[in-house]
């Protein structure tokens, strides 16, 4: 098996990063609001195996959607991309794609999954092309051959940012394969671990600009930061996406409501209201506006992350995320599916409810009350799986991006266990996944280390 030809010298590693919900702030976000958004322990997995000296060939394997394809690394345009006015450097600040360097990869990024309907095909194409992106920027023809193989356990195209945690994983296995990432390590002085999460971000923006063409940043930040973020437009100028780096762990429940939607016609829906309505939909704007700032008030005051600071702000969080929900449904952006899930979990009466991103469909968060009975819980999920809704309990201000350095676990008393390729490629779904690898399941797993935001 490929696996067994790993040099000693580049050990078999893996590295996760978050997915996200927005907590605050959606569409008022739009009108240059704050808006804040936490990491959420759904994740995506990125198992690197390094092979043998005679193997020259980069693979990627990402099993959710399909894409199995292999590139010889001495036909891919290096030229192009070494010339010294187009090389960067990991440290280099890359705000833009240089069109040159994408028509370089173009030919490369298409040639994958030739037999798949096109629909399929250009989600293909567009992880390919910012995997070429990246390892073409960052790594070099002299680059020994690697297998990439990832599988994340955010659902897809539900606003919850799974392309931008794949874009982390993938910014984080280059900048260490090319050794210029140290620790993360609890002693790592606070400015160091800033500038090298700051590293993994910047070219995971990189990489969310090949897939999502005009991406804001705050779903690459949130998913290298952990925690939450405060992001704020500015006009024509560009955004500030602020690092909230004392959000405590708190239970979620997320629910999906399986419906489709369109961010753009969700964001044309406000913007027609608005149109029609100005005053009152300025109103409503405002009021979110209000409720954002007053939760990021609450967040940032001391001690707000101790156990005695969350209980004694967790009815203040919760109330504001209940208001947020009635703004939304003002601005028309909720949908039945979504007012169902509300009906159902306010019946219940074990937290605060309100849907996520751009509505219309998609996702609702319901923040939990404390001592909630765990039958009530599992009651109310057995309904809501009744009506056709997926739900995901999941922990928000999850940990940012992180490393498993070798893919060993050491287990206490039971010795070490390498983290088997084929076993990862077919862990049985999320819960198998997780299982096998999964950030905080086994809590008495030695291993996965996350770089920390302290400043
Ligand atoms: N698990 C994954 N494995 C491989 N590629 C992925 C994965 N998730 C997302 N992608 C890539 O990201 C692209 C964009 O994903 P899409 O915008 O539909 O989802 P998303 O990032 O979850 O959504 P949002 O940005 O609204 O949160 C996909 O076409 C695919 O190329
Ligand atoms: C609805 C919106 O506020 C969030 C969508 O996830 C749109 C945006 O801010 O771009």
């Amino acid at each position: 098996m490929e696996r067994k030809s790993s040099s000693p010298m580049a050990p078999t590693f893996m590295v996760s990063a978050p997915g996200k919900v927005i907590v605050f702030g959606e569409h008022a976000a739009v009108y240059d609001k704050p808006a804040i958004a936490a990491a959420i322990s759904l994740r995506s997995y990125l198992l690197v195996t390094t092979l043998s000296k005679s193997q020259r060939t980069v693979k990627l394997n990402f099993r959710d959607i399909g894409l199995d394809h292999t590139w010889k690394i001495d036909t891919l345009p290096w030229d192009v991309f070494q010339q010294p006015i187009k090389k960067k450097f990991y440290y280099s600040l890359v705000d833009s794609l240089d069109p040159e360097l994408l028509e370089a990869i173009k030919p490369h990024a298409e040639a994958v999954s030739k037999d798949l309907p096109e629909k399929q095909r250009k989600i293909h194409i567009r992880s390919a092309t910012a995997f070429l992106y990246l390892f073409l920027s960052l790594s070099s023809p002299e680059s020994p051959g690697f297998i990439y193989t990832l599988r994340s356990t955010i659902p897809i195209g539900a606003g919850l940012g799974s392309s931008a945690s794949v874009c982390v994983c993938l910014s984080a296995a280059l900048l260490l394969q090319i050794r210029t990432l140290a620790g993360p390590h609890p002693d790592q002085p606070p400015e160091e671990a800033e500038t090298q999460i700051e590293r993994i971000n910047r070219w995971a923006f990189v990489g969310e600009l090949c897939t999502h063409g005009d991406p804001s940043g705050i779903d690459n930040t949130v998913s290298a930061s952990g925690k939450a973020v405060v992001y704020q437009r500015n006009g024509a100028n560009a955004p500030t996406v602020t690092p909230l780096t004392k959000f405590p762990k708190l239970p979620l429940l997320l629910i999906d409501t399986q419906h489709a939607r369109s961010t753009a016609t969700q964001v044309d829906k406000v913007r027609g209201l608005r149109a029609n309505h100005e005053q009152l939909t300025e109103s409503i704007l405002n009021g979110i506006g209000q409720l954002t700032a007053s939760a990021l008030k609450l967040i940032t005051s001391p001690g707000f992350d101790s156990r005695d600071g969350i209980s004694r702000t967790l009815d203040h969080l919760g109330t504001l995320i209940r208001v947020n929900h009635g703004f939304l449904v003002s601005l028309g952006v909720s949908h039945p599916r979504l007012e169902r899930i509300r009906e159902l979990v306010d019946y219940t009466d074990i937290g605060w409810t309100k849907l996520t991103g751009a509505g219309g469909g998609g996702c609702a968060i319901t923040l939990f009350k404390p001592d909630v009975r765990e039958e009530t819980v599992q009651e109310l999920e057995r309904d809501l799986a009744a009506e056709g809704f997926r739900i995901y309990e999941t922990v928000l201000g999850a940990d940012g991006v992180g490393v498993l350095w070798p893919a060993v676990f050491r287990t206490e008393g039971e010795g070490s266990e390498e983290i088997d390729q084929e076993k990862f490629e077919n862990a049985p779904g999320a819960k198998g996944i997780e299982e096998l690898v999964g950030v905080g399941v086994h809590e008495n797993r030695e291993g996965w280390k996350f770089w920390t935001r302290y400043i």
